[in-house]
């Protein structure tokens, strides 16, 4: 599916600059990945196309980087879902005050992801504990859902 993100904020892109250095995520940081997470609808979304260079059979992808991906996918999901719980706008009419780690990541890689598409990341809120969020997500090439993952995000204190 094709995502128009026109009217859309990256929720990565509502962190402030001093908390957007991430490697996997931050728009302060030239070398990065910039994935883009969008809240779509009560889940979260990002596509990502990997370059050949993050192969690890030819034509699949290495599954570091997919787990590197789901990571910032999770952290920016929880962090969404925590702004949605508490009304705080994800419009782009403010930097969020909310930044997550993670505590815990679980990737279960369940076939090959194909090299040369656009990957699919979607999350799903499974809870929120105090700081602890969990987010529950799938990464998808082609419609077939080649890994799985979960996240346990803590919010950082102010
Ligand atoms: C990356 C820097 C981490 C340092 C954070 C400090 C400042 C950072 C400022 C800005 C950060 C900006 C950007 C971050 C960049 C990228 C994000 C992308 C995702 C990543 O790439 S991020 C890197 C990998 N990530 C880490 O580098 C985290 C290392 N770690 C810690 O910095 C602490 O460990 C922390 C903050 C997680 C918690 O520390 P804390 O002192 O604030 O809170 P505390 O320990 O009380 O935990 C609160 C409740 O979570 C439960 N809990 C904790 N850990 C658990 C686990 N593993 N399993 C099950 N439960 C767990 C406790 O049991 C308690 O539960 P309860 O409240 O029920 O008792």
């Amino acid at each position: 599916m094709k995502l128009n993100t026109k009217n859309l904020k990256a929720i990565q892109d509502l962190y402030p600059d001093e908390l957007a250095h991430c490697y996997g995520c931050g728009k302060m940081n030239p070398n990065g990945f910039h994935l883009k997470s969008y809240m779509v609808d009560n889940e979260t979304i990002a596509h990502f196309t990997p370059e050949p260079k993050y192969t690890a059979l030819p034509g699949s992808v290495y599954g570091g980087l997919l787990a590197s991906i789901l990571d910032c996918h999770g952290t920016g999901s929880a962090a969404a879902f925590v702004c949605e719980n508490e009304n705080i706008p994800l419009d782009g009419s403010i930097n969020i005050p909310i930044r997550c780690v993670t505590a815990s990541l679980k990737v279960d890689f369940k076939a090959p992801t194909q090299m040369g598409v656009a990957l699919e990341l979607k999350g799903k809120l499974r809870s929120i504990e105090g700081r602890k969020i969990w987010v529950d997500m799938t990464l998808s090439a082609n419609g077939t859902i080649c890994a799985s993952g979960e996240i346990l995000a803590i919010r950082l204190k102010d």
